[in-house]
């Protein structure tokens, strides 16, 4: 993260949140920041060049929602914004697991996590349009899935709770019990990384709690 002397922070008076994701909705509002969080999000492109790193990935598509939301602010509304995007992606064995397409996509991703080790990579980009600074950074966190029986497998996919989730589950919920063990930020699984998030923002002159 880069730091830089005389970049001025008071036309700063609200955060937004460049998200559509109820986590990340209630994480954020979970910090008690010292400025108001306007919720916002816009349809974004998520393709990604194929040679593209999981951390290059989660950190441009933090940029990319962060900047496509900032296009929907009036000017003045812009000019008094930090926005924040993020974006989660799940990697197995170098290969990218997004969220599921539909039910036996999620049986596949579960079939081939359970009993193994992945990687949940999460990215945060800080855009102040007026102050013209934008900041990105990621984290990563080791997952281990037990070894899962294929019909619990079914019956979680069943519950629907896969579906809009990196992966294929979300550990914050019922998937608590597909996981054997975690190394790393817990909230960078769930889709924003508190720690690293409050880093970025004081960076900003932002406060938390
Ligand atoms: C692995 C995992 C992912 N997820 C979620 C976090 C993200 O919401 C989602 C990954 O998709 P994203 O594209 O990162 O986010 P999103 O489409 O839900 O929301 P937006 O782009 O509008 O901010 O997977 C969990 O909730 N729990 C988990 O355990």
């Amino acid at each position: 993260m880069e730091q830089t002397c005389n970049y001025q922070t008071e036309h700063l008076r609200q955060l937004v949140l460049a998200s559509s994701s109820p986590r990340r909705r209630e994480l954020v509002a979970s910090l008690g920041l010292s400025l108001p969080v306007l919720i916002l999000s816009s349809d974004t492109d998520e393709w990604t060049p194929p040679e593209w790193t999981p951390s290059q990935i989660v950190e441009q598509l933090g940029l990319r929602k962060a900047k496509a939301t900032a296009q929907l602010l009036s000017a003045e509304d812009k000019a008094g914004s930090l926005i924040v995007g993020a974006d989660t992606i799940v990697v197995l064995d170098g290969e990218v697991l997004g969220k599921p397409h539909d039910r036996a996509d999620a049986i596949a991703a579960l079939t081939r996590l359970q009993g193994r080790r992945h990687q949940v990579f999460t990215g945060i980009a800080c855009v102040d349009p007026h102050g013209g600074r934008e900041l990105v950074a990621h984290r990563m966190t080791e997952v281990v899935m037990k070894r899962l029986d294929p019909a619990l497998i079914e019956r979680y996919v069943d519950s629907g709770e896969p579906m809009d989730k990196a992966g294929s589950y979300g550990i914050q919920g019922r998937g608590a019990i597909l996981v054997d063990r975690i190394e790393g930020c817990y909230f960078n699984v769930v889709g924003l990384p508190l720690s690293l998030l409050s880093d970025m923002l004081a960076q900003f002159r932002i406060t938390v709690i």
